[in-house]
């Protein structure tokens, strides 16, 4: 029987387009335990025939892909164990409206030691053997077992740079162990690369076993659509996404225009295109490709697999990560959970939620102790992937916050923007939304709650260039309101040796 399941759940009482909606716990059945005890019987009989070294044995015991061993099923978020689902389902809710979970089979995996497991991930690190080159699919065991290698849909994203943010940790935040989750610096420029290629690898099956799936949609704030677009294009997959108009970067408009998507910019916000977009998915053989499919976040899982390994297994003290339809924080948690219930670490890290002022409905309901969730109207703002107001995946978020101890911490226009240009200055190139999770632990540093030689790390969720826009103009000093402490612009000079050499000694000589 699996042992990864949620072992409490807020439940909603209705679930109207806005308004309060009291939050409540209600206990669901435990995880199945994994203590010492039965982990080492099974490992005992996992390896007892295997000799050489843990990396001999992992070297053996791959390809797993034709192994019949590990397998997930969908269950709901709830725990309800009277309901599960094949993950070749085409299902997104439980019976009762209820979120769903991919829940893997915990007890198979044990079957291996945790060294194992550190060795088999390790040792697919910066191959190109198709598809565990990939940091998504290096931990396919974890992820989809039981997918073909022939149907999975790569760009071998993952593996993204753990940035040492040395200076900025120094000298802005007196800080000596601060690290920033690259994981814009991927094929389409964001994280959702990690869960796409998860999701558009199952539809690929499933259209190959024969399922009627026409195509695979979304609704998206810019990064959900250019990552859907490009594994669908590579898979020969027609894609459709809506996109509330005007609302997001030019780079990330024409990334699904470059892909060939049938591209909705449609007359309202991301709330609305995410409301359309499941009632039509609900109609049509379109498959939903946002966070709301669980599938997409076993793909993000991985992100927080990989900073474990990349710290050797050592645990952050804080992870911080920037909010708005609110998978990707359970994503991240379910990552470092199944690392520590499979024994590969022994804690996890307090999760860190960053939400923009304009767009905070988790900071609201955090600020009520998590009693009530109110659905808003998110206002604009300069981190407008996440300019959400009605997060489809609260629950998931609340939970995980729940879990570790979290806290959710806002920031505003200013804020966000000084933190992204500052860190900036010490060589990164932040996009917004970093810079809502860098505001946020800046404040964290200035309450103390986050202690000098705390290990944290701040993920990084798209890659600045395609919120080019916003930062040129914050270099200019064209935002209204936003004095621009950091900006730095251009210096305009004439074709001359003697003015040239003017504004050098103007600027370099003290
Ligand atoms: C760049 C960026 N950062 C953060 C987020 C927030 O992720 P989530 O919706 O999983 O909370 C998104 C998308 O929502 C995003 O595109
Ligand atoms: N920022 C997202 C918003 C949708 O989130 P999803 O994770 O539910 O797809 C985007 O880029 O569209």
């Amino acid at each position: 029987m699996a042992a990864f399941a949620p072992n409490s759940a807020l439940v909603f009482s209705g679930r109207g387009a806005t308004g309060a909606r009291s939050l409540s716990s209600r206990s669901i059945a435990k995880p199945v335990a994994i203590n010492d005890q039965s982990r080492a019987r099974k490992v005992n009989v996992g390896v007892r025939a295997a000799t050489g070294s843990i990396r001999e044995q992992a070297g053996r015991r791959a390809p797993l892909e034709k192994s019949t061993l590990f397998n997930c099923k969908y269950v709901p978020f709830s725990g309800d164990q009277n309901e599960e689902y094949s993950i070749d389902d085409v299902i997104y809710r439980s019976k009762n409206g209820g979120l769903l979970d991919v829940q893997h089979d915990m007890e198979a995996l044990a079957i291996y030691p945790p060294e194992y497991w550190k060795a088999l991930f390790d040792e697919r690190v910066g191959k190109t053997v198709w598809p565990y080159g990939s940091g998504v699919w290096s931990k396919k065991e974890w992820v989809l077992p039981g997918i073909s290698d022939d149907d999975i849909v790569s760009m071998f994203e993952g593996n993204s740079n753990l940035f040492w943010a040395d200076r900025y940790g120094r000298e802005v935040l007196g800080m000596n162990d601060l690290w920033v989750k690259q994981c814009g610096n991927s094929h389409t420029g964001s994280f959702k690369d990690l869960g796409m290629t998860a999701l558009v690898s199952q539809v690929n099956r499933m259209r190959k076993q024969g399922k009627p799936l026409a195509a695979v949609g979304c609704a998206s704030t810019g990064d959900t659509s250019a990552a859907l677009s490009a594994y669908a294009a590579a898979a020969g997959i027609p894609s459709i996404v809506f996109l509330p108009a005007d609302k997001i970067s030019l780079a990330q408009l024409v990334q699904p225009i470059a892909n060939g998507s049938l591209v909705l910019s449609i007359d309202t916000d991301f709330d609305g295109c995410m409301r359309l977009i499941r009632e039509v998915t609900a109609e049509l053989p379109i498959y939903l490709a946002n966070s709301l499919n669980s599938l997409r976040l076993e793909g993000q899982k991985t992100a927080a697999i990989e900073i474990l390994q990349q710290f050797d297994w050592q645990v952050p003290d804080y992870v911080i990560i920037p909010g708005g339809n609110l998978g990707n924080v359970y994503a991240f948690f379910k990552g470092f959970k199944m690392c520590k219930d499979l024994g590969l670490v022994d804690k996890l890290p307090r999760m860190v939620v960053a939400q923009a002022h304009n767009a905070n409905p988790l900071y609201r309901a955090y600020k009520t102790g998590f009693e009530k969730f109110e659905a808003i109207k998110a206002e604009p703002t300069f981190a407008s992937a996440i300019q959400i107001g009605d997060p489809v995946s609260i629950d998931r978020a609340v939970y995980a916050l729940k879990e570790t101890n979290g806290i959710v911490e806002e920031a505003t226009e200013e804020e966000l923007m000084d933190a992204a240009a500052e860190a900036d200055l010490t060589g990164m190139f932040n996009c917004p939304h970093t810079g809502v999770a860098l505001a946020a632990l800046k404040k964290l540093r200035e309450a103390q709650t986050i202690g000098p030689s705390d290990k944290v790390v701040v993920v990084s969720t798209a890659h600045g260039l395609k919120f080019a826009q916003s930062k040129v103009a914050y270099h200019a000093g064209e935002i209204e309101g936003i004095v621009g402490k950091f900006a730095n612009p251009p210096v305009e000079v004439k074709e001359d040796f003697g003015l040239v050499m003017d504004v050098l000694k103007e600027r370099l000589v003290q």
